[in-house]
């Protein structure tokens, strides 16, 4: 499997450019599956994603749907499989966060779109900057547990803020999912606190490999400074492989029968007990708390 941190550009041609270069190189260390970073074609900001917006339709064309269709150009020619990070995906007026995974002949066989949108408001505090945002003011979010079939095995994919939600990982393990994969583009707040220890959390709770692919942290600090540190994680929650913030290219080797040996070993799955637990995770609930104490974001 190939991580490819790469770099983002206010000019996506660049950004493309810089994905399809990595890609090569992912293939050429020996690939056969690769996976690019949450928004690898635009900055991530709030402003710029109706405006980096794509309209997918079969077939792809480059004129409406220029990140798709090289992710679906390279996988053909290359003959892997592609987890296409993130782009922004307009669909009527609505504009989602949305994964493609592609095949090795190119074609769409999977579409995720970020379900848990990234809206939070954490203050300054000392050694930790500010950071507010809010996805929900542009983005609409995606409703699907996503699963595709890859000949090893399944995956489930998620993006992001995803993570931070164990239902859903589960969600995504209870329907077979040996590998989880998150685009994602946590920052400097919570990365360094956050980023690792959930992907090591979500490889315990699922007892499946994780991998976490970023885009490089940008060098204009004005941009989003994005955590970068691509991860995958076993499924003993051991971290296989780890980069730095720099643009990048890695590939390690995940070997789904690691996932069944472990589940054997530690067999919490057979070990549930479905009526102790309280169904916390209704839709929007929140600690039990009324709508009046929802913070405001
Ligand atoms: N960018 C995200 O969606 C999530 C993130 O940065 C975080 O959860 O922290």
């Amino acid at each position: 499997m190939g991580f490819c941190q790469t770099a983002v550009s206010k000019d996506k041609a660049v950004s493309l450019e810089n994905a399809k270069a990595a890609l090569v190189k992912a293939v050429g260390m020996g690939a056969e599956l690769v996976v690019l970073g949450e928004m690898f074609s635009c900055p991530y900001a709030t402003k710029f994603f109706r405006e980096y917006g794509e309209r997918f339709s079969e077939p792809l064309s480059a004129e409406a749907c220029p990140s798709a269709k090289m992710l679906s150009d390279l996988a053909k020619e290359h003959g892997v499989w592609i987890v296409g990070g993130s782009i922004p995906e307009l669909e009527g007026d609505k504009v989602y966060n949305t994964c493609l995974v592609f095949d090795s002949k190119g074609a769409v066989v999977g579409r995720h779109r970020k379900a848990h949108l990234f809206d939070i408001d954490v203050p300054a505090t000392e050694g930790r900057p500010a950071i507010k945002f809010k996805e929900s003011d542009v983005l609409s979010g995606g409703e699907q547990v996503t699963l595709v079939d890859l000949p090893w095995c399944r995956m489930g994919v998620g993006i992001c803020y995803d993570i931070r939600f164990p239902e859903y990982a589960l969600s995504m393990r209870g329907l077979g999912a040996k590998l989880l994969v998150y685009p994602g583009a946590f920052n400097m707040t919570t990365g360094p606190a956050h980023w690792s220890v959930l992907s090591r959390g979500r490889a315990v709770d699922t007892q499946a490999y994780v991998a976490v692919v970023s885009p490089a942290r940008s060098e204009d600090k004005d941009d989003y400074q994005a955590y970068g540190h691509s991860l995958l994680v076993n499924p003993w929650a051991e971290v296989v492989v780890e980069a730095e913030h720099e643009p990048g290219v890695w590939v390690a080797e995940v070997d789904p029968a690691e996932a069944d040996r472990i589940r054997m070993q530690v067999p919490t799955s057979f070990q549930k007990l479905g009526g102790l637990y309280v169904p916390y995770a209704a839709r929007g609930a929140g600690d039990g708390a009324p709508e009046a104490k929802r913070p405001k974001l």
